[in-house]
């Protein structure tokens, strides 16, 4: 469904932003990742929040790069979640002033 191109425009396009809206704004439910109802996920809040924290302590910490020139292969495997055919691999370095504070550690 997240991917359904008749809910979202250009559905494999990488575009995280089309995921900001919520379920009060006109677009309706189309994102439901927790599931909905009774049984839906009961730690979704908790849920998005580790995902956030990872992401952006991953994107702040590190200066991120591709391995080679080509772009990096995104074609998922279709399974129960969405998983890459081939796993990423990059090279990542900690930002200077986060060098120091990992050498602390
Ligand atoms: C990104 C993180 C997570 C995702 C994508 C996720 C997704 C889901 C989904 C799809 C369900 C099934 C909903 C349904 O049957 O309709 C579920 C159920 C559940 N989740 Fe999560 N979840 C996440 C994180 C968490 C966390 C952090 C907790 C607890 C701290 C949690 C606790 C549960 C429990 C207890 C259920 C069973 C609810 C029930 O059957 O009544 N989940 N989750």
């Amino acid at each position: 469904m997240q991917r359904d191109p008749e809910m979202w425009e250009e559905p494999n396009r990488f575009e995280p932003e089309r995921f900001e809206v919520t379920l009060e704004e006109k677009e309706g439910v189309k994102f439901i990742p927790f599931g909905m109802g009774r049984r839906a996920c009961p730690g979704s809040t908790m849920g998005m929040r580790a995902i956030m924290l990872a992401m952006a302590g991953l994107i702040q910490c590190f200066e991120w790069e591709r391995t080679g020139q080509e772009m990096v292969d995104m074609t998922p495997v279709v399974s129960m979640s969405m998983v890459k055919a081939q796993p990423l691999e990059a090279f990542c370095k900690p930002y200077g002033s986060m060098a120091n504070l990992f050498s602390q550690l």
